[in-house]
């Protein structure tokens, strides 16, 4: 006696009619500012972006024929109006909003010309590491908070 298997339908045409909209998908570079007081220098978001009024390390979105340090100095140019001059991976951070996917590719700014401030009018300000859990970031940066505080030794 023979069971009969299912036919896959695998040269069928996919009907798309129910598949939910694609979801938008980013590559972020992201920079840990750090000064010679052991502080970081934070942002905080506006009410109307994504992410809306949280805390963040300065940084944006990836464009075409950009690299991520590329992408990095002209965000922190325009964000915080400091000249990148060397950078080092730190980590790299997949997050999904739901509403959104992040990868989020963090570099510690090793070297930098300028005095970090926020160039478009955002709140910004010098934290020590310590009292960085204190602030409201975006569930994506947990590990960034976690791994700065226990290299800090705190
Ligand atoms: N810059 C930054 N973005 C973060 C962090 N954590 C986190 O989840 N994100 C998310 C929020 C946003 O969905 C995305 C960054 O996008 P963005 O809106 O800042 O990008 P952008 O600077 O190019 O801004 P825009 O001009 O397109 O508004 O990454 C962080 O620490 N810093
Ligand atoms: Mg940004």
């Amino acid at each position: 006696m023979s069971t009969k298997l299912p036919v896959a339908a695998s040269n069928q045409p996919v009907s798309n009619k129910s598949a939910p909209a694609a979801q938008s998908k980013v590559l972020v570079a992201v920079g840990v500012i750090e000064n010679s007081r052991g502080e970081i220098f934070i942002c905080r978001r506006g009410a109307s972006q994504h992410q809306a009024n949280k805390w963040e390390f300065p940084g944006g979105k990836v464009e075409a024929g950009e690299n991520v340090a590329q992408a990095l100095a002209r965000e922190l140019a325009e964000e915080a109006g400091i000249v990148v001059q060397a950078c080092q991976p730190l980590m790299q951070i997949e997050h999904d909003y739901g509403d959104k996917h992040v990868t989020l590719a963090i570099r510690k700014v090793t070297a930098f010309s300028g005095e970090p401030r926020g160039l478009e009018g955002q709140p910004s300000r010098w934290v020590p590491i310590s009292e960085l859990s204190q602030y409201d970031f975006p569930a994506a940066n947990s590990p960034i908070v976690d791994m700065l505080q226990t290299e800090a030794g705190n």
